[in-house]
């Protein structure tokens, strides 16, 4: 389980994280949920000690983060970080240098998935395969847990379907993962556990199933009441 407990951040004298709580357990999908600027981005690097906090406690399976983590949990940008005169195949050699964790035969299987091309070259990739490479490059790391930072930003609506398939699939098997989106209602369906965000603090933590089962109300249902009252 990810632990996040009492996260205060700042940015200079901007107040960013105000005492943020919530946790995210394994072989859950958890969807952080906020406008613009309410501190997503802030909270996945702090997870992964990509920005320091001020205070307050962040654990992975009950251990503060150190240098192997690194082999445990994973974090995907919103932008594909390969060097665009790489080829897929060439960022897939990179990725098996640097991690142990790395996954060839899963490489394989979401290449085939994707249907991607491995001699492509990673600056000539369409926004949405350039999308795709991202999530494989992540998704092929036998990692326990998965930050997702926008993986829906900016890509077509069948591209949106197919990456989403993923979450579906054995290809997350008992994985856990958070990901941050602004398009809830494509993934509503996928999401375990919903965090409203609002101004940096948790304004609402909760199952998906239960609100939908006990309430009859989707997640953009409770978005509507929390956000606009
Ligand atoms: N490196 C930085 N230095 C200063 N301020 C920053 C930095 N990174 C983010 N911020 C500020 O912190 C706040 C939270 O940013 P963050 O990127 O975490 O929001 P977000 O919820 O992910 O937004 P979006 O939905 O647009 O991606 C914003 O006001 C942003 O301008």
């Amino acid at each position: 389980m990810i632990e996040v407990k009492n996260v205060h951040k700042k940015y200079g004298r901007k107040q960013v994280l105000k005492d943020l709580s919530f946790t995210a357990k394994k072989a859950e999908i958890t969807c952080l949920i906020g406008i613009n600027g309410v501190g997503k981005t802030t909270i996945m690097k702090a997870i992964m000690a990509l920005t320091p906090i001020n205070s307050g406690e962040i654990l992975i399976d009950g251990e503060k983060i150190r240098k192997d983590s690194f082999e445990k949990i994973t974090f995907i940008p919103d932008t594909i970080a390969m060097l665009p005169q790489m080829r897929i195949a060439e960022a897939f050699t990179f990725m098996a240098d640097f991690y142990k964790c790395w996954n060839p035969q899963r490489a394989e299987e979401l290449l085939q998935f994707f249907k991607l091309d491995p001699t492509e070259k990673i600056a000539n990739l369409s926004k949405g395969s350039a999308a795709k490479v991202n999530m494989l490059l992540g998704l092929a790391l036998d990692v326990d847990y998965l930050l997702m930072d926008e993986p829906f930003s900016g890509i077509d609506m069948f591209s949106r379907e197919q990456i989403a398939e993923v979450f579906t699939s054995h290809l997350i098997e008992e994985r856990g993962v958070i990901l941050t989106t602004h398009e809830i209602s494509d993934i509503e369906h996928l999401i375990d556990k919903a965090v409203l965000i609002d101004n940096g603090e948790v304004i609402k933590e909760f199952s998906v199933e239960e609100v939908r089962e006990n309430e009859g109300k989707s997640v953009v249902d409770v978005m509507r009441e929390v956000y606009q009252g």
